[in-house]
């Protein structure tokens, strides 16, 4: 589905991203997984057309259509090709209320022309609270109806930057079976960004590992094996 080749990017002369290789096939739920600065949402930011990489490829496959370059495509159309994202901090208009929110995502050049009615069902708390301006809600539902908004252009990728940051542990648990309901009853494709093993080892096939060795960030191999079983070292030894 996506295909990212020795992407390297750099923020003026210092390296944050080395010869990054990550795919993310139909279907599956990928976590990366690295400490806090090595990287993770600088290479979302890549992948979603925020920053510019300085050399590599970043290629969309779709069945039925040729590989797409991503790298010719602006960040606006990425959503439209499919992809969504819910980035660490939580993008909602506060002084709308929840249903409005869901509403204007409609806007952002999808085909989608109604919310999606499985979407309710997925948070039927937003649906009891779609009335209510999504400000006066408490920090982990605004969080919930981040994500519902990406959701409603229905992406076939969705990209989550710790989705669960913040969130009571009541909240954390309703996510994580979230997350593991829309990649396995939904099928969709889940890259997870987080730091949490025991998290990651509850929803990812696979990860792939970022960090920093001698003071540079480097890539290290990803694991093509399950993760529900016990996490296996993936360290190629390129640092
Ligand atoms: N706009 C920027 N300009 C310069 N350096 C930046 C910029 N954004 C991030 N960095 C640096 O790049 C490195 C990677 O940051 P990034 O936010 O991608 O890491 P991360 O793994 O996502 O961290 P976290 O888990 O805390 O979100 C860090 O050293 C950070 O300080």
């Amino acid at each position: 589905m996506l295909s990212v080749r020795s992407v390297n990017q750099f923020y003026g002369k210092q390296p944050v991203l080395r010869d990054i290789d990550l795919d993310l096939l139909p279907g599956t739920c990928t976590a990366i997984i690295g400490r806090s600065g090595t990287g993770k949402t600088t290479l979302v930011n890549c992948i979603m057309g925020r920053l510019p990489i300085n050399s590599g490829s970043i290629t969309w496959h779709q069945a039925g259509s040729p590989p797409a370059n991503l790298l010719n495509q602006p960040g606006e159309t990425r959503a439209a090709m499919g992809i969504g994202c819910l980035s660490q901090r939580s993008q909602i208009f506060t002084q709308m209320t929840v249903e409005e929110n869901l509403l204007i995502a409609l806007l952002a050049g999808v085909q989608q022309r109604t919310i999606p009615p499985m979407l309710y069902q997925l948070f039927p708390v937003l649906f009891s609270l779609r009335h209510q301006r999504s400000g006066q809600l408490p920090a982990d539902l605004q969080r919930q109806l981040a994500l519902a908004r990406a959701l409603v252009p229905q992406p076939q990728l969705l990209i989550l930057d710790d989705p669960t940051g913040g969130m009571s542990p009541r909240r954390e648990e309703e996510m994580v079976t979230l997350i593991h309901r829309l990649n396995h009853d939904f099928g969709l494709t889940i890259l997870l960004l987080q730091q949490r093993l025991s998290l990651i080892q509850r929803v990812a096939d696979h990860f792939l590992l970022l960090h920093v060795a001698y003071g540079q960030h480097i890539a290290h191999g990803m694991n093509q094996g399950n993760l529900r079983k016990p996490l296996r070292s993936c360290e190629s030894g390129s640092g």
